[in-house]
């Protein structure tokens, strides 16, 4: 078996931990030759390795691990890069959530003009720039792409290079089916074949088939609705996470036709949801005071004690078993078959070709085959619509350089009321974004 090298760039996020947790427990799925944590931040990725090291060497003493910042150093002689970058760091992810905000519109990663437009339009020169970057020092290699808003990314990336060779994913739907085999009583969330069409964030699950063929979707409907949501990994015991999974029986009881993704609260109910979110307390001042403050604890605890200190190993971690399962059915051509972000080329036969849909596709070494889905009916087709002008529109603003197509982004988005507050919003992201977006004429 072909032993990998594998590159994390980003890899002084919080969420490191977790994939290198599972690229250890599945070494022998996806056995490694060299693991190289890349980050633009010297102090951060130097932190995560000091707290994933003791478990690094007792699983694989002989693996070759590099720490750097050198991107040369970094995406020479690799297989596969692991992205999950945030151009601007959590400081605009606050500044994203907070100006929609103050206008009574969502503020969220990777939802309606802060966290889908001014994330996507700032994120897209740094993953562009990732990829060129990675193709000049290792063309061959595959680059799986979680940085968000992943739909915007996505769009970002076919138009730039076609998509070759670059998958980009997400593991909320993964998440959502450890919720749905945990109710079920199943062992993991691959005991699920799930059908399930949409876009990144904003999709449905149609049917779920156990192992004997089953749909047990009627059967979850049921039980979500009289007993909730089961809350699937760590992660999402949060407080905040808690109160999307009393949500999601909403939306299920309102529109019980499908099992949606959760994100879809955010469209769905976006006054009420705008309504109840603090402008001065989002969603950034939680991931700052809670998942970040920890992983700074559990350095001060390997501060303390080197020697003897354990690293901190979960129980799963969704965002790591996936990313990494799906590297190993490239790696090795073991057509899994998983929820990816693609071109949509009929997928879903009453969507444009060129939309980047979510959908069930069979994982091959020369990339994703995306499985064909019914024609999709008014409610969802009028709602996906919609939000692909939006995605799109933000992807034209950029490469256009038009405030006129950043406006049309904003104002068609649905979380969003009307021109005059479009407009508001987009000038305040302007000057928020300041040299993280292209001017815009
Ligand atoms: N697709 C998904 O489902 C999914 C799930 C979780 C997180 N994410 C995304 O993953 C990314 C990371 O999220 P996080 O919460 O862990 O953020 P984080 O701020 O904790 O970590 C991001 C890391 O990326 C580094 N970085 C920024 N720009 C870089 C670049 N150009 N090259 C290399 N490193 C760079 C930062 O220094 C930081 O260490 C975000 O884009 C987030 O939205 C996506
Ligand atoms: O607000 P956050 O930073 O807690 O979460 C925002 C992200 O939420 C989803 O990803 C989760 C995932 O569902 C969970 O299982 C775990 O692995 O952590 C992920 C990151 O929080 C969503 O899919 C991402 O796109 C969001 O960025
Ligand atoms: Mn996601």
């Amino acid at each position: 078996m072909k032993k990998q090298a594998v590159v994390i760039a980003g890899a002084g996020s919080t969420h490191t931990p977790g994939i290198i947790q599972s690229l250890l427990q599945k070494k022998n799925e996806f056995p490694l030759r060299k693991l190289v944590m890349y980050d633009i931040d010297s102090k951060r990725v130097h932190l995560v390795y000091d707290i994933m090291k003791q478990f690094i060497y007792q699983e694989c003493p002989e693996l070759e691990v590099i720490v750097t910042t050198d991107k040369e150093k970094a995406y020479t002689d690799i297989d596969f890069v692991f992205a999950q970058i945030r151009q601007g760091g959590l400081s605009m992810r606050s500044a994203d959530e907070k100006i929609p905000l103050r206008y009574g519109v969502v503020g969220q990663e990777t939802c309606g003009p802060g966290g889908s437009i001014s994330y996507g339009i700032r994120s897209i020169t740094g993953v562009i720039e990732l990829i060129k970057d990675v193709r000049r020092y290792s063309p061959k290699c595959w680059i799986l792409n979680y940085s968000n808003p992943a739909a915007v990314v996505a769009e970002a990336t076919r138009r730039e290079f076609n998509n070759e060779r670059i998958l980009n994913i997400c593991d909320m739907p993964t998440a959502i089916l450890l919720s749905f085999t945990k109710m079920l009583g199943l062992k993991n969330w691959q005991e699920l074949d799930p059908c399930y069409f949409g876009l990144n964030h904003f999709g449905w699950f149609t049917e779920l088939y156990d192992k004997e063929g089953v749909d047990r979707l009627p059967e979850l409907r049921e039980m979500i609705l009289e007993k909730g949501m089961a809350v699937s990994d760590k992660h999402h015991q949060d407080p905040d996470w808690n109160k999307t999974w009393k949500q999601y029986v909403d939306i299920v009881k309102d529109y019980p036709e499908f099992l949606p993704n959760s994100y879809l609260q955010y469209y769905l109910y976006s006054k009420e949801m705008a309504k109840h979110m603090d402008q001065n307390w989002t969603r950034a001042d939680m991931v700052i005071n809670g998942r970040e403050k920890e992983m700074f604890a559990e350095h001060t605890k390997y501060l303390e004690n080197p020697e003897s200190y354990e690293s901190p190993i979960q129980d799963f971690t969704v965002f790591g078993d996936f990313i990494v399962d799906a590297a190993s059915s490239i790696a090795y051509n073991k057509g899994e078959r998983f929820l990816v972000i693609v071109e949509n080329n009929g997928a879903i036969p009453n969507l444009p070709a060129d939309a980047m849909v979510e959908v069930p596709a069979y994982i091959r070494s020369w990339g994703p085959e995306p499985i064909s889905r019914p024609a999709i009916s008014t409610f969802y087709k009028g709602l996906i619509e919609n939000q692909v002008a939006s995605e799109k529109l933000a992807v034209d603003a950029y490469y256009e350089n038009s405030y006129e197509k950043a406006l049309q982004a904003i104002a068609i988005n649905k979380t969003v009321p009307s021109t005059t507050v479009a407009k508001q919003i987009l000038d305040a992201l302007i000057e928020a974004n300041g040299d993280f977006w292209p001017e815009l004429n």
